[in-house]
């Protein structure tokens, strides 16, 4: 079911957090049940949540700010929330666990995890082969946590086509231009000039896949991060309600 009540949310629409905060009630395009009043959906789909916890797919621009939210939220609520241990074919880096940091498995196991159709999505960078299986997320929506898949563009279109359940809502953080993009990624100290211009290429066709229509349920410009923070925060409110 997609349909959620939300204080501050608006479907496919980048918004500012004035705007957003005005607007009560969200719902998805294709859900069937959108005529059906506030107060009751609001209780159907908490009783579901509590059972079996709605993921959330993040996506956005390297240097967008998702891993600076993510860590807020996760700061402000370490109970609730967890990522998804990811499958990987690299061999562990000192420190690492298997169970823990990855899945540590070889290229036959994960080659045969693809062919049974264990992946939600799976990719390859430098090499080596990455993946979150559709267990990973089943396990945590089980424990009564909400998932946070953190993927890049081709993760959000490999999920949407995949069969997970209850349907994840799909999350956009967006940089308030290229300009303060590039500058918060300088400022980050991580990139080389080549990895910089790389982002910053990747960052026109994610930005160019979030302005069509459907493609998230909510974008969140991330200007002011408090006000950013308000607005992300709230997407789960109702989740976090149920969950304490
Ligand atoms: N609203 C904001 N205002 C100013 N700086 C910000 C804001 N949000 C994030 N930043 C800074 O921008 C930089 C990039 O943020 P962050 O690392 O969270 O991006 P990311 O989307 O997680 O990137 P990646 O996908 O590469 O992990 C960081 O240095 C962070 O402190």
């Amino acid at each position: 079911m997609s349909l959620f009540i939300s204080g501050v949310a608006i479907v496919n629409k980048p918004v500012s957090f004035m705007k957003l905060s005005s607007c009560l009630l969200c719902w998805h395009s294709s859900s069937p049940i959108h005529k059906i009043a506030a107060p009751a959906v609001s209780k159907i789909f908490i009783r579901k949540m509590s059972s079996n916890c709605r993921a959330a797919v993040i996506s956005g621009p390297s240097g967008g700010g998702k891993s600076t939210l993510l860590t807020k939220l996760m700061g402000e609520y370490p109970n609730s929330f967890a990522f998804s241990v990811s499958h990987t074919t690299r061999k562990p880096r000192p420190g690492e666990s298997d169970g823990k940091d990855y899945h540590f498995v070889q290229k036959e196991k994960f080659i045969e995890m693809i062919s049974n159709q264990e992946f939600l999505e799976h990719a390859e960078f430098s090499g080596n082969m990455y993946g979150t299986s559709k267990k990973s997320v089943n396990d945590i929506q089980k424990s009564g946590k909400i998932c946070i898949l953190d993927v890049e563009i081709n993760g959000v279109k490999s999920i949407k086509k995949s069969d997970l359940q209850p349907t994840p809502r799909y999350i956009f953080i967006k940089p308030p231009s290229i300009e303060i993009l590039k500058s918060r990624l300088e400022g980050r100290g991580t990139e080389t000039p080549e990895s910089l211009q790389k982002r910053l290429d990747t960052a026109a066709e994610a930005l160019d896949y979030a302005s069509k229509d459907g493609a998230y349920d909510y974008i969140i410009i991330n200007d002011s991060l408090e006000d950013a923070y308000k607005i992300f925060k709230n997407i789960f409110k109702d989740d976090l309600k149920s969950l304490q």
